[in-house]
């Protein structure tokens, strides 16, 4: 196989090798803007941490593994009050559910129930100000969370990437600013080539991801790009939200503030595909949730539990596929 760019330095990818001033501003700000594009979310934050001490990071680290991961979450309330703190909205209420090892959560509800909400307060990605108020249990393999109790991917709604690199060049680069512990280009350019494989992207890997003007990867691919990046520290669990929705913002757009270039909902073929790997990076022993709105029949058929809300209250949470109906029809909801 023909590896394009696989070897090069972070500073050659990016063309910033010259000496001098605005080079070297240049250099900064770009290590900047890559540091913080692949550098994983932001730590859990609810509940507070166990006192023990001990983390299964460290467990991790020993063992260059993540152990597999359970979450387990009760009576997750989020409320919103106003200025004057008179009036309070419930984002969720009261919900309790579980996420387990090998199998794909979808978080489902109409617009506006808290699909996302919910998703962001699992991945510690929500802050409780004087306004926002989060309480609730969160468990991580049956012990409440700690800050850093385990490594998680959170692949967002829009898309990120540098859209002057081909597709395999976003992975050596994100392999690169990772995986410290990979210090040989040869090694790289097979650890690239393997999750290339593993997420299908072979077909384009040396493609350009492109942005709004000039034509690159698809959406699907761009979704799928994302995810692999996220694999990289090797997280046992994934969070998703919205993967259907293909919506990409190149670099050089949002710092224009024109970050809703390129919105939409994925076609049919990609969202499956999209929906698929998530699946297969489920049935691998990931913890995989995501949030969806709408999917249709062939992507619900990949779920393995749905959890279903309306305005913030649960309606369902337990097996997907066929359990929905029979359980909805014991109220007379056939
Ligand atoms: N920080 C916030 N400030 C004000 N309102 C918020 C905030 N976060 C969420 N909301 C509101 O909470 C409700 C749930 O939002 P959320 O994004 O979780 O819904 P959703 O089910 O993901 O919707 P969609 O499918 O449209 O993305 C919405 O009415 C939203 O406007």
């Amino acid at each position: 196989m023909v590896v394009l760019g696989g070897g090069k330095g972070v500073g050659q990818m990016l063309g910033l090798g010259r000496k001098g001033g605005v080079g070297q501003i240049l250099a900064a700000v770009a290590a900047a803007l890559v540091l913080r594009l692949f550098s994983g979310p932001g730590p859990a934050l609810l509940p507070e941490d166990d006192g023990d001490g001990e983390s299964d990071d460290v467990e991790a680290q020993n063992t260059g593994k993540s152990p597999p991961v359970t979450l387990r979450w009760s009576n997750i309330t989020c409320s919103l009050s106003d200025k004057s703190s008179k009036a309070v909205r419930f984002l969720l209420k009261d919900l309790s559910g579980e996420a387990e090892p090998g199998r794909l959560l979808a978080i489902m509800g109409p617009s506006g129930s808290g699909k996302t909400t919910l998703l962001n307060v699992l991945a510690g990605q929500i802050v409780a100000s004087p306004r926002l108020h989060i309480s609730g249990l969160l468990e991580v393999n049956g012990r409440p969370i700690s800050n850093r109790s385990f490594k998680f991917a959170y692949v967002r709604q829009e898309d990120l990437f540098f859209s002057q690199l081909t597709v395999r060049e976003t992975l050596s680069l994100a392999a690169e600013l990772q995986l410290q512990e990979i210090s040989s280009v040869e090694e790289r350019d097979e650890y690239v080539n393997k999750l290339l494989f593993k997420i299908g992207l072979v077909s384009c890997a040396d493609s350009r991801v492109g942005d709004a003007k000039v034509r690159g990867i698809s959406g699907g691919e761009k979704k799928r790009l994302s995810l692999a990046c996220e694999l990289i520290a090797s997280p046992p669990v994934i969070f998703a939200d919205e993967p259907t929705t293909g919506r990409s913002i190149c670099s050089k757009y949002r710092a224009m503030g024109l970050g809703g270039l390129g919105l939409g909902s994925l076609d049919a073929f990609q969202a499956e595909k999209v929906m698929e790997t998530l699946r297969q990076l489920a049935q691998d022993g990931h913890t995989v949730i995501c949030s969806i709105h709408q999917p249709r029949g062939s992507v619900y058929a990949k779920f393995d539990d749905i959890v279903l809300l309306t305005e913030g209250a649960l309606v369902y949470a337990g097996p997907a596929h066929d359990e929905p109906l029979a359980y909805f029809s014991k109220f007379g909801f056939v």
